[in-house]
């Protein structure tokens, strides 16, 4: 198995003992991961994310520990509860898809003590190799964003992932300090473009004084964030969020997917009703950019059944970019 973790990382804390025992990662791991860095540029998140995408298919699996999962589950809706279901996710995922991206919000609804837990969550990604996308959605003003930057996207930070999902929507140029950051440790980020629920339409569609949608400057950003980044060619390290329930908008608003190389996390798929005709319409085109991202339909299915369901949603995507 391909390891397409981070190039650059400070050792990870030990996880805390848990039942299903998390996969720990090698002890030598970071001391490889730190010479990589040493030895020049850490591999972008870009190349990174279409070479696991090649390996594993192009699925994302979200760990979205809502309290009716934790109840299917039988766990309790607590820390112990969050810590078992993510956990035995990582476990029996890892290394079986392209990403997992924990929902930090149901994490942090359990205090510091979720915090704690998501902060394992995240070790124990880069301990099996699979890419981890961390969903906080967070956008602010510049010097604030640096201290979000520096939280998620800074080499050894407690809660660093390999990318996290941000939102745009207090101006793309606010994003920049976590674009940089990103860039300089071979992270990603993924900006909210066109949702995949119904309210985002009166914001992303509404038209400026250009004629353009909000949503097509924000994709012409990403491309132009891309063209001078760190990889010359193929999907760059900023990614997009285009959900797979958005029917025909990108086309009616005049937007090109591909045209950005931005890679195109695509949740909707699955629980919020996006099937495969839908995915085929929405990314017709940009087809090699897709990483589809599926939560409660993949967790739905049980411990014991995650990795059928995974599997199950791999083939769907795959056969839908296909159409
Ligand atoms: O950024 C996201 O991942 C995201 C963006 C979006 O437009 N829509 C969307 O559903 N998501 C997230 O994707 C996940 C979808 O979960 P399911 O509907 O259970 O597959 C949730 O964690 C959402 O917060």
């Amino acid at each position: 198995m391909t390891d397409h973790r981070a190039a650059a990382a400070t050792p990870p804390a030990a996880p805390t003992p848990a039942a299903p025992t998390p996969p720990t990662p090698p002890a030598d791991s970071a001391l490889v991961a730190d010479s990589a860095l040493t030895a020049g540029s850490p591999t972008p998140f870009g190349t990174r994310l279409a070479s696991a995408m090649a390996e594993h298919g192009p699925l994302c699996v979200g760990i979205d520990p809502h309290p009716s999962l934790l109840a299917a589950w039988g766990l309790p809706d607590d820390a112990s509860g969050l810590r078992v279901f993510a956990m035995r996710v990582v476990e029996v995922l890892g290394g079986r898809v392209a990403a997992l991206k924990p929902q930090s919000a149901l994490f942090e609804r359990h205090g510091s003590a979720g915090v704690a837990v998501l902060e394992d969550v995240l070790t124990a990604c880069r301990g099996t190799g699979t890419l981890s996308v961390l969903d906080v959605k967070r956008g602010d003003i510049g010097s604030t964003m640096a201290g979000y930057a520096q939280a998620y996207l800074a080499d050894g930070a407690p809660l660093a992932a390999d990318a996290v999902t941000l939102s745009p929507y207090l101006g793309l140029g606010s994003l920049a300090p976590a674009v940089e950051l990103a860039h300089t440790t071979g992270r990603g980020v993924f900006v909210l473009a066109l949702t995949s629920n119904p309210e985002g339409a009166a914001v992303q569609h509404a038209v400026g004084a250009d004629g353009r949608a909000v949503a097509a400057g924000i994709v012409d950003g990403v491309g132009a964030l891309n063209a001078s980044g760190p990889a010359p060619q193929g999907l760059g390290s900023v990614g997009l969020v285009v959900g797979a329930t958005i029917g025909d908008a990108a086309r009616r608003l005049g937007i090109d997917l591909a045209g950005s190389r931005a890679p195109l996390l695509a949740p909707g798929f699955g629980a919020q009703g996006a099937g495969r005709a839908e995915v085929a319409e929405v990314f017709a085109g940009a087809e090699q950019a897709v990483l589809a991202s599926t939560s409660r339909a993949v967790l739905a299915a049980g411990p014991d059944g995650l990795v059928a369901a995974a599997e199950q949603a791999v083939a769907d995507v795959r056969a839908a970019l296909a159409d």
